[in-house]
């Protein structure tokens, strides 16, 4: 391996580029060395004023390109199956944003694939992992002192969608990390999911149901209720309230600085997610550097990827059909069994 990973950078919008300058500026070990978009001018752009990067239209060109030793896949989640295979094939580790590949049977194909390989090369970003709240909310209920959860309220709103947002996309693309997240507190499996939703609000696009109000059941006998509201119009909020037999505990709650003046006080919020969870991606990649130039894979598995799309597609369905849907996860393979989650 060379001093510095070389990483490979797929997609160079929103998460690709600021994952560009994080690899850059704020990650230690590790160099940008290819990008594929196939809007060129967008890769160009993203890597204004870097040396020794290639850039190249088709993903996987990237994935050969010179100096590459691992790959961070931020292309749309539909696009995703395709370079995680071809990283497979390579034998290249790969961070690859979420959804992992939002249709659960392209998902299950990924999980194969690696099991097949007998070794883990994927981490998925689900980066609320990283978050210091709720990495201090997982440490709490593991401690067992509130005894055990029984609810989480939670609530995820965006200020605007971006165009082509559907209303499946609220479930699988937003939703996916409550999934992850409620997974991951809870150590416990989704297992039904119920839809409702209230009348779209006036403020959201035509046709996109928005807000909804999403409700899970766990093996464990816990329930999960999640607010997701994505044209909110005022801040980007993402709260989670851990109800437990003998307390509760929330975080998420806005505690920036609190200005007082003319007769009022006022609190900021932040507006989107990469002023929420900056920390959190800078610490999930520098994470993903530091174990890939050991040899090792951390952090949310392929396995997590596939079962949040499955969870995600019974929200779909039960959003479509106003009931009650069940979940059913396909058996869960030996490489992924013994991972603490
Ligand atoms: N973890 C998070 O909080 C978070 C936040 C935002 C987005 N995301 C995820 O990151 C991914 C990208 O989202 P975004 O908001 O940056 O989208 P975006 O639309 O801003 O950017 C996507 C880019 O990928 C390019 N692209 C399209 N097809 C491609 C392909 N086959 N190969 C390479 N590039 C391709 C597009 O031209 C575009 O430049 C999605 O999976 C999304 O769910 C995660
Ligand atoms: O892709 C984005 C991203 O995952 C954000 O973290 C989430 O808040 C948005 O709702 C979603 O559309």
């Amino acid at each position: 391996m060379a001093e510095l990973l070389g990483v490979a950078v797929l997609g160079a919008g929103h998460m690709g580029a600021d994952h560009i300058r994080r690899l850059d500026q704020l990650v230690s070990g590790a160099r940008v060395a290819a990008v594929a978009d196939p809007d060129l001018d967008r890769a160009k752009d993203a890597v204004a004023g870097l040396d020794g990067v290639t850039v190249h239209a088709d993903p996987l060109a990237a994935l050969d390109a010179p100096g590459v030793e691992a790959v961070l896949i931020a292309s749309p989640g539909p696009a995703h199956e395709e370079p995680l295979l071809a990283a497979f094939e390579r034998g290249l580790p790969v961070l690859c944003e979420k959804p992992m590949v939002p249709d659960s049977t392209g998902a299950l194909r990924v999980v194969e694939a690696e099991a097949g390989l007998g070794r883990r090369l994927a981490q998925i970003g689900f980066m609320r992992r990283y978050d210091a709240e709720y990495r201090r909310l997982k440490s709490l209920l593991d401690g067992g002192g509130l005894g055990r959860p029984l609810m989480l309220h939670c609530t995820h709103r965006n200020v605007s969608s971006p165009p082509g947002f559907t209303s499946a996309m609220l479930i699988n693309s937003s939703v996916s990390h409550e999934i992850d997240a409620a997974r991951w507190l809870l150590g416990q499996e989704l297992t039904a999911v119920t839809v409702l939703r209230p009348r779209p609000s006036s403020d959201a696009p035509e046709g996109l149901l928005d807000p909804q109000l999403v409700l899970f059941e766990t093996d464990g006998g816990a329930l999960v209720d999640v607010e997701v509201f994505v044209n909110c119009g005022f801040g980007y909020q993402v709260r989670c309230e851990a109800v437990c037999e003998r307390g509760s505990a929330r975080i998420g709650e806005d505690r920036t600085m609190l200005v007082t003046s003319a007769g009022g006080a006022r609190e900021e919020v932040a507006q989107d997610y990469l002023v929420r969870f900056a920390d959190a991606y800078d610490r999930e990649v520098q994470a993903w550097v530091d174990a890939t130039r050991q040899g090792r894979v951390t952090g949310p598995s392929a396995w997590d990827g596939y079962a949040s799309s499955v969870v995600a597609e019974a929200g779909v369905r039960a959003l479509e059909s106003g009931g009650r849907t069940a979940v059913e996860l396909a058996p869960r393979p030996d490489l992924y069994a013994d991972l603490s989650r």
